[in-house]
């Protein structure tokens, strides 16, 4: 069975603007258990108090199958093993395994431990002697092997050979640097099998792109044992992503490293991560992101509407992600009625309200509207030109002041006067921070009244988009907010020369869209 090594909280840690708290580090544990992780490092508890408080919390976890490991380096040349804080602090985690990186090329060590290379020898078979006497199972990383070897084969071979002595479980191969290239790792893992007698590691990072690619091709030639981490989170441009790594393994080369169930909550394990690193998921990473299995050219969706193999190289719910259709200008006919077909099964490409629809999406792109990221902006259209949708409020007027008095802030004031269906009419005012906040607090206190579940709409962004920048402060602008109930999100779109109309068209929609959703359920 190949092992599964998570460095997220460790190496990915490292990773430029990542920082996890500890509070963050025991949930990230719980769902890289429940997916079927296998081994878990959790920080570096030489390094810092907050690595070595938390590995006092990991004790008490409940964890269904992956064990958690600290993880440090050998020992400084100051000290001897039993006095050595780095090698002490591993011990006093308690930890059965424990994980520790020495240096596998000369350069480092006469330039950076500043010791001879037999010293360096000593370093290393002396701390997973000392952690091995006491009781440890122990997992050696020798840190830039694969430029030792480049450099010196057989001084490189010997660093691991010190390690396998002394009782190390596993030595594992590391790309620090990220520079080799997959032929080279190959080579390099298959002469490391065939002279030592112990499972082989990969860990690889991805200064040259090559990070997942290089995993891969060691895992081919022989290594039994992987790491990685979630996201690709790590130092420089990051480590070999296990997001990529893990469906590759078991769905490309059959290699069964994870359940099946487990699998299913790989997207919802990533983006977990991403919420708890408070960084925005990448949305075009591999399997995990929502645009792997989005859809845009007309083509591909004409195909994809046909059989979906033709453009998805797996099945997307295998790793728990979904196929998405975006509707844009480049949209066919096809993506129009894969949208719909659920609603209306009985059209196709001839209905002539697909065609209405087709040709008024044209010609909304044509004047700005992207529909890419509006889907309820694209359904409210929907439903108006094929249902003859009566939208729950209808406009009478509204006013904005903004009023800038010198030496004092800026106010806005909104007015607004609308018409629920049964007729009746609200007029009602607001202030807000500025006029797209007062506009909304305006419609929100005029509706509340007759939809009180407006109250559970926010907005969660608001994004405007100069469309013809050499028009000046006369451009068009585009409008695109996001919006949420707490169960769902939805966006909407609006355009205009002038941005409190833009944002008024995709304010409306929003709202609009929520009482259509609320009546929908209901
Ligand atoms: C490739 C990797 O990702 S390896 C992990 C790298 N991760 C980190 O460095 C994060 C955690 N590190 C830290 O918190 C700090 O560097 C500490 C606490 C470990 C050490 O802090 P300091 O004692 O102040 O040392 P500093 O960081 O300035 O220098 C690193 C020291 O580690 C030594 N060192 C580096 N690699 C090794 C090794 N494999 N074995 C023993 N010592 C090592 C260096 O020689 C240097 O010691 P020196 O100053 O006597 O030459
Ligand atoms: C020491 C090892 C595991 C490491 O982080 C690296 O080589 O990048």
């Amino acid at each position: 069975m190949l092992e599964l090594y998570d460095t997220t909280l460790r190496d990915g840690n490292q990773g430029e603007g990542v920082s996890f708290s500890v509070e963050d580090k025991l949930l990230i544990i719980k769902a890289l258990d429940r997916l079927g992780i296998h081994y878990i490092e959790g920080g570096y508890p030489g390094s810092n108090p907050k690595d070595m408080e938390f590995f006092k919390g990991a004790k008490s976890l409940q964890l269904q199958q992956a064990v958690v490991v600290p993880f440090g380096s050998t020992r400084h040349p100051r000290y001897q093993p039993g006095e050595d804080p780095n090698l002490l602090a591993l011990l006093d985690t308690g930890a059965r395994t424990v994980t520790i990186f020495g240096k596998s090329w000369e350069l480092h060590a006469t330039d950076v431990l500043r010791v001879t290379a037999q010293e360096n020898i000593e370093l290393i078979e002396s701390s997973v002697r000392f952690l091995v006497e006491n009781g440890r199972e122990v997992i050696y990383d020798a840190e830039h092997f694969f430029d030792g070897y480049d450099d010196q084969p057989d001084y490189a071979l010997q660093t691991l050979k010190a390690a396998a002595q002394a009782g190390a479980r596993c030595v594992v191969l590391c790309d620090t640097n990220g520079g080799r290239l997959p032929l080279e790792i190959q080579e390099g893992v298959r002469a490391v099998i065939a002279e030592i007698g112990l499972p082989v590691g990969i860990h690889t990072h991805n200064d040259a792109g090559m990070g997942v690619a290089n995993a891969i091709l060691a895992v081919q030639a022989g290594a039994a044992h992987v790491q990685g981490t979630f996201n690709g989170y790590g130092e420089r441009c990051g480590n070999a992503n296990l997001a990529s790594i893990i469906p590759t393994l078991k769905l490309k080369l059959g290699i069964d490293c994870i359940s099946g169930e487990g699998l299913n909550q790989l997207t919802e394990t990533s983006r977990l991560i991403s919420e708890l690193a408070n960084l925005p998921h990448d949305e075009r990473q591999p399997y995990v992101g929502s645009s792997a299995f989005a859809h845009k050219g007309g083509m591909h969706i004409d195909a994809v509407r046909k059989n979906s193999r033709t453009f998805e190289h797996i099945d997307p719910e295998l790793v728990g992600n979904e196929q998405r259709i975006l509707i844009s200008d480049q949209a066919g006919k096809s993506a129009i009625l894969k949208k719909i077909e659920r609603r209306y099964p009985n059209y196709d490409k001839n209905s002539p309200e697909v065609i209405a629809l087709f040709d008024r999406l044209k010609e909304a792109e044509n004047e700005g509207y992207q529909y890419e990221a509006a889907d309820a902006s694209f359904e409210l259209l929907t439903r108006t030109l094929l249902d003859g949708y009566q939208p729950f409020f209808d406009l009478l007027g509204f006013r904005v002041i903004i009023e800038k008095v010198k030496d004092h802030g800026i106010r806005s004031e909104a007015t607004i006067k609308v018409m629920a269906p049964d007729g009746e009419v609200e007029h009602t005012a607001a202030d807000g921070d500025g006029p797209v906040n007062a506009l909304d607090s305006a419609l929100r206190k005029a509706l509340e009244r007759f939809y009180p579940s407006l109250q559970e709409v926010h907005l969660t962004d608001y994004k405007v988009r100069v469309l013809d920048t050499q028009a000046g402060t006369g451009a068009k602008v585009r409008v695109l907010i996001e919006a949420s109930d707490g169960r769902e999100y939805w966006g909407t779109v609006g355009v205009s020369e002038n941005i409190i109309q833009a944002s008024w068209e995709a304010l409306t929609d929003s709202l609009e869209y929520k009482l259509y959703k609320d009546s929908r359920e209901t």
